[in-house]
């Protein structure tokens, strides 16, 4: 298992990793294809689906290509180092189009939607909301209920390589297009005004804003009515 603490070791388990180009190949023709343990084959006489590594199964194509009818391969990845993340059975809702990658921790009642990005060893919070299109670079680190802004991006630690992950404390909304630099916290509470770039620590219960962002007030009751979070979205029955 890689020390997902180490920027280096999450750099070598991707560099040692075996790299994989999945594929699905629907393939028709005066042909017969066993069960085998090389890939998946689904179907009979003739019409088959065949699910593995891309090299594996063409090699095996190659050698009855003069009988196939139509071939079909479908694929989304070429030498891929991680796998996706599993999440079929998270108590979360996750919205189509998000890309997880394997090694995330997504917590109870969490919302992903459409577009988002969440690379290795990330976590998102119970109650978190990653909003369209955000992206949370290698062990970014949400804490509940909070609302990362759409196209807004939570710095990695693997490039540029960072000793200590971006940590956003629980209730913090990050406004749209925003950007946490590597390494930095922000408090409990906090609100980081869209488009803003923040590149130090912000504490707990305060207002960020602009580039880079400096604090503009305390968090007062207008601010918190603007950045309130909705349960409904996060309620999964
Ligand atoms: C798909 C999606 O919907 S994703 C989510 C999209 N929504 C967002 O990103 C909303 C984020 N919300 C904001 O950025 C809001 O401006 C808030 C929450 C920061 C406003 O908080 P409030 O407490 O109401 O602050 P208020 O509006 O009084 O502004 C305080 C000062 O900050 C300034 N300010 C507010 N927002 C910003 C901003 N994004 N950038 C720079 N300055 C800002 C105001 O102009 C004001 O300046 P002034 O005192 O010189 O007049
Ligand atoms: O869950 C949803 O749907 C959301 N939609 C919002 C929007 O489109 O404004 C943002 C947050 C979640």
């Amino acid at each position: 298992m890689v020390n997902l603490n180490d920027a280096y070791e999450i750099a070598k388990y991707i560099k040692d990793a075996e790299k994989q180009t999945p594929v699905k190949v629907y393939v028709s023709g005066n042909i017969k294809i066993e069960k085998n343990d090389k890939y998946k084959v689904f179907g009979q006489e003739g019409s088959y689906i065949l699910i593995g590594d891309y090299q594996t199964i063409m090699k095996d194509v190659e050698s009855f290509k003069s009988s196939v009818d139509d071939i079909h391969i479908e694929y989304d990845r070429r030498n891929s180092a991680i796998p996706l993340y599993n999440f079929l059975h998270a108590e979360a809702r996750i919205e189509p189009g998000a890309l997880i990658r394997d090694m995330v921790t997504i917590e109870k009642n969490a919302v992903i939607m459409m577009g988002a990005v969440i690379n290795i060893g990330a976590v998102v919070g119970e109650g978190s909301m990653v909003d369209m299109n955000a992206v949370i670079g290698a062990r970014g680190m949400l804490g509940k209920n909070v609302h990362l802004g759409a196209c807004s991006v939570v710095a990695g630690v693997l490039e540029p390589p960072s000793a200590t992950p971006v940590i956003i404390e629980d209730d913090v909304l990050i406004g749209a297009n925003s950007v946490i630099l590597e390494g930095v916290r922000v408090g409990k509470g906090s609100v980081v005004a869209a488009g803003s770039v923040v590149t130090k620590d912000v504490p707990p219960g305060v207002v960020v804003a602009g580039s880079p962002a400096r604090i503009i007030k305390k968090k007062d009751e207008k601010t918190a009515d603007k950045t309130k979070v909705m349960e409904d979205l996060r309620k999964l029955d």
